[in-house]
């Protein structure tokens, strides 16, 4: 079935559901990470010019032929030979140049340098790090569609792939973000590259980055000092977090007395560039299919407060036997009580603030 997405007109598998079925991978659902993609690369461009582009599991190759329909000199690599046909008649299709090799991506990232890598895998990404910190100059963009691993719903598996201790919180998505963060930011420092997530999401059942690298230990260095933990109340909310490769935990939550859990390493530094956020909205255009979602996505990033990990509305509201407020209220009442807070892409009713969860239910309940 040929569909059109963005600038380009791409022949993939008809797919019941969501990707998964005997043919060529492709998945509509993930058409606003494609959109963010695109955006991503014209303000990357605006900086750097536009470059070498690797797609390195390509599948139908949607992903390089539209980075090829932005100028960028792009590589697909697959290992089912149907994915290579299929993206090479994409590229055909739309009159773009690219190459597109039948080839093991972690074989090709040893051999061959790229300004951007894309990697979009199945599953968790872990895999095809060592050798994406090995191939990419700039940027590296990385999907994470493993969401129970990183969040800590399935606890061995997260410890195992991440390197990592994920707990399973009611701020869960972030979490996965930052336990990929951490992992990402570990693996490049064994090479001396440095990692900053100039953008990052998390959304429905994935996590995407983009991590603008800086070949230097010092770099990698200052990376390394962004990981800490969090120590988080199972009874009460309350959580704390410590910078700082050697957990030092806190013992019992000081607002209720009971045992926190420790989670981490996690990244604790910024998740997103907001100057560079900016700039990637202003890049979101009329072509493109998701381009209200990814608006507005654009602009809860930029406000996004800087804290490592938010609170729900609704799940405080039911653990203290409160009504909820809309949103802007609540964000309103943290606020007037002198406290930084945002709302959070995370989630409709989730909130970042500076405020600990006894001094938000002081502030915000009446
Ligand atoms: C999730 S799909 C890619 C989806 C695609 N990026 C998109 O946006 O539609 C993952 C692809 O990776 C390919 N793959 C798996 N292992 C690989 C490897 N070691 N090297 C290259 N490709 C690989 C699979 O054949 C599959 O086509």
């Amino acid at each position: 079935m040929e569909i059109r997405e963005g600038n380009v007109s791409v022949e993939v598998p008809e797919q019941a559901d969501a990707g998964r079925g005997d043919g060529v991978f492709f998945n509509p659902d993930q058409e606003l990470n494609r959109d963010l993609t695109v955006a991503v690369l014209r303000a990357h461009a605006e900086e750097h010019g536009v470059g070498s582009y690797l797609d390195a599991t390509a599948a139908s190759g949607i992903r390089g032929v539209r980075a090829a329909s932005e100028g960028w000199a792009v590589t697909c690599s697959d290992t089912d030979p149907d994915a290579v046909a299929l993206a090479r008649e994409n590229l055909a299709r739309n009159d773009r140049e690219g190459e597109v090799l039948h080839r093991n991506a972690n074989a090709l990232m040893h051999e061959s340098w790229y300004d951007v890598v894309d990697l979009d895998p199945f599953g968790t990404p872990v895999p095809f790090a060592d050798a994406a910190f090995n191939s990419a100059r700039d940027l590296l963009c990385v999907t994470a569609t493993d969401t129970a691993p990183l969040c800590g719903a399935h606890f061995e598996s997260g410890v195992r792939k991440y390197g990592a201790v994920p707990v399973n919180t009611d701020y869960h998505a972030e979490v996965g973000m930052r336990i990929l963060l951490s992992a990402l930011a570990r693996t490049g420092a064994r090479y001396d590259v440095g990692v900053t997530p100039v953008f990052s999401h998390a959304t429905r059942h994935y996590v995407r980055t983009y991590l603008a690298l800086d070949r230097t230990a010092t770099a990698a260095n200052a990376a390394v000092d962004e990981l800490g933990y969090v120590y988080h109340c199972f009874e009460c909310s309350y959580r704390e977090h410590e910078y700082g490769y050697l957990a030092d935990p806190i013992g019992d939550c000081p607002n209720c007395g009971t045992a926190t859990r420790t989670i981490g390493p996690l990244w604790l530094g910024l998740t997103h560039d907001p100057a560079f956020v900016e700039r990637v909205a202003t890049h979101v255009t009329d072509e493109m299919g998701e381009r209200k979602r990814a608006e507005r996505l654009c602009d809860r990033l930029a406000g996004e407060l800087d804290e490592p990990t938010h609170y729900d509305q609704h799940r405080l509201s039911k653990q203290w036997g409160v009504s909820a407020v809309g949103m802007d209220e609540f964000v309103e009442r943290l606020r007037d009580a002198g406290f930084a807070a945002s709302r959070s892409h995370y989630g409709g009713t989730t909130v970042k603030t500076d405020a600990d969860v006894a001094e938000i239910r002081d502030a915000a309940v009446e």
